[in-house]
């Protein structure tokens, strides 16, 4: 595909440390999290005018869904606003709690697993053409995403079992999937899910559901992350030869993978061979530089890409993790855990290290090692704080994210109810006009203009409030109103006879 949706899910970790007492157990935490957007949107289950989506299922992992994005950068902004965005719940929160009198602190946490060993994800959404073999997506992308972790894994500090002894692994989710691919997502927890909710034209696309990446705080990672992932998935688009890496058993080898931080323990393809992660990603590596050098570059960050890919899996081979440890999560993050560890003179099964490893994924910007590390120059970023939060509040601007939060503001400013999701548009009061996208590159919808203008004369009565104005609100900023009306509601209470 030329241009390309993205969009990431992430669910967060939560955990209340109570000052003298127990803390409250996550759900319930997680509901104090949730009502600011509760009172915002009626519901725990909300699009807001970035026109992402924020979501709280039973349980206690909340959920933020990026807008859907073409372009990469705006991807990361939206995900990076995502942290913010419960970073600002999470501060409301621990306010609430304690004038209820659960005082102490709230720790929100992007990573995979918590201290009791569940597991909550991390997943990517690729638009791909409906017409993709399914066959290539099991020799080509799952072998790619089995050992993606080398490259863009977050780091892992496993204590040690019956099987082995505690050590530094490549990948927090690696030993949480247990199929390649399937439509199940929570019972078999499958790499790649094919539930088939395209979200767009069925005839022409599907989305893509990828659910086996860590959660990554660096931008840099997640550039890789994606962008080699797009690399991919246009060479199976374009039916070019990329090599056959079927693995044997998937499982095995993604946990086989992610407990080797050398990079050299070989799996089994199919047909007998034995190949390492390393050597997998260099095929595959070598083959994206062979198409971009035939087709050109598709976006400009293509070449940044590549090089990052190039000299991690370098990094891996040669062990001189330094060449990235700035700009990969695994290697940022055992960079610091082998200071402590030295420092202290103990091992990876010293809980202080497990600890670490939590606090290296808190998202308040304060607290959380990664973004200590970020402000001590030793984690590269890619995008200025500005551009984040931008994107708390606007939506990406060359998808139809654009016309849904346009959609969101200015019915919320009519004071008109609606609904919406990934498709569809629907003022409450006009059920038989409800309106459908399903093209996701839309940026402009004259069918939504002419309905929203059935709410009043925007032009003269919709006034865009300025950031600050916005930030004067006093709700979290994910969750101000976009504009004021200038004149009176047009849709006063009736007259009293
Ligand atoms: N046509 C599309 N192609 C690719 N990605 C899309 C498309 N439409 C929406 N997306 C992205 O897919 C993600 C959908 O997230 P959402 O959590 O709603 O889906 P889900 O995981 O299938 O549902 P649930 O979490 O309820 O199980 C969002 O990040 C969104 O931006
Ligand atoms: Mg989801």
């Amino acid at each position: 595909m030329e241009r390309r949706v993205f969009g990431v899910e992430t669910e967060f970790g939560l955990t209340h440390l109570g000052r003298e007492r127990r803390g409250l157990p996550p759900d319930e935490v997680a509901r104090y999290l949730f009502r600011p957007v509760v009172d915002w949107g009626r519901s725990s289950n909300v699009f807001i005018p970035n026109a992402s989506r924020l979501y709280l299922d039973v349980g206690s992992h909340p959920e933020y869904a990026t807008a859907e994005c073409d372009d990469l950068l705006d991807l990361i902004a939206s995900d990076r606003a995502g942290e913010l965005i419960m970073h600002d719940l999470a501060l409301r929160a621990e306010e609430a709690l304690e004038r209820d009198g659960f005082d102490g602190s709230l720790y929100l946490l992007k990573n995979n697993v918590d201290s009791r060993g569940n597991s909550y994800g991390s997943h990517e959404n690729y638009l791909i053409p409906r017409a993709t073999h399914f066959r290539r997506l099991s020799t080509v992308l799952l072998p790619f995403l089995v050992t993606r972790q080398v490259i863009a894994g977050a780091g892992h500090v496993l204590q040690s079992s019956d099987e082995r002894a505690a050590h530094f692994a490549f990948s927090q989710r690696a030993d949480h999937m247990w199929e390649g691919i399937s439509s199940a997502t929570t019972r078999s927890r499958p790499i790649i899910n094919t539930r088939d909710e395209p979200h767009a034209d069925a005839g022409i696309h599907r989305r893509l559901h990828v659910i086996v990446g860590d959660s990554n705080m660096s931008e840099t990672t997640q550039l890789l992350r994606f962008g080699a992932t797009d690399l991919v998935l246009r060479m199976i688009e374009a039916g070019v030869p990329v090599g056959d890496y079927e693995l044997e058993n998937p499982i095995g080898a993604i946990r086989h993978i992610s407990h080797d931080i050398t990079g050299t323990a070989a799996v089994r393809i199919r047909g007998g061979q034995e190949l390492t992660a390393v050597e997998i990603q260099t095929g595959l590596l070598e083959k994206a530089k062979t198409f971009i050098a035939r087709h050109g570059a598709h976006h400009e960050h293509v070449e940044k890409i590549l090089e990052l890919w190039e000299r991690t899996l370098e990094a891996v081979r040669s062990g001189d993790h330094s060449l990235v440890d700035q700009e990969i999560d695994w290697a940022i993050k055992k960079r610091l855990v082998d200071e402590v560890a030295q420092r202290h003179g103990v091992g990876y099964d010293h809980p202080k290290l497990e600890q670490i490893d939590m606090a290296y994924h808190d998202v308040r910007p304060d607290r959380g090692l990664f973004h200590l590390l970020r402000r001590r120059g030793r984690a590269a970023s890619l995008l200025s704080e500005e551009r984040i939060r931008a994107a708390m509040m606007d939506p990406p601007a060359t998808t139809r994210a654009a016309v849904r939060g346009h959609f969101l503001s200015t019915a919320r400013a009519y004071g008109a109810e609606h609904t919406v999701d990934w498709v569809h548009h629907k003022l409450v009061d006009r059920p038989l006009e409800a309106l459908m996208i399903k093209d996701p590159f839309v940026v402009e919808d004259e069918r939504i203009e002419a309905l929203l203008d059935k709410l009043g004369d925007r032009a003269s009565q919709l006034r865009e409030l300025s950031v600050e104005e916005r930030e004067a609100q006093g709700v979290p900023l994910a969750l101000s109103e976009r504009y004021t009306l200038t004149a009176d509601r047009p849709h006063s209470d009736p007259p009293v006879i």
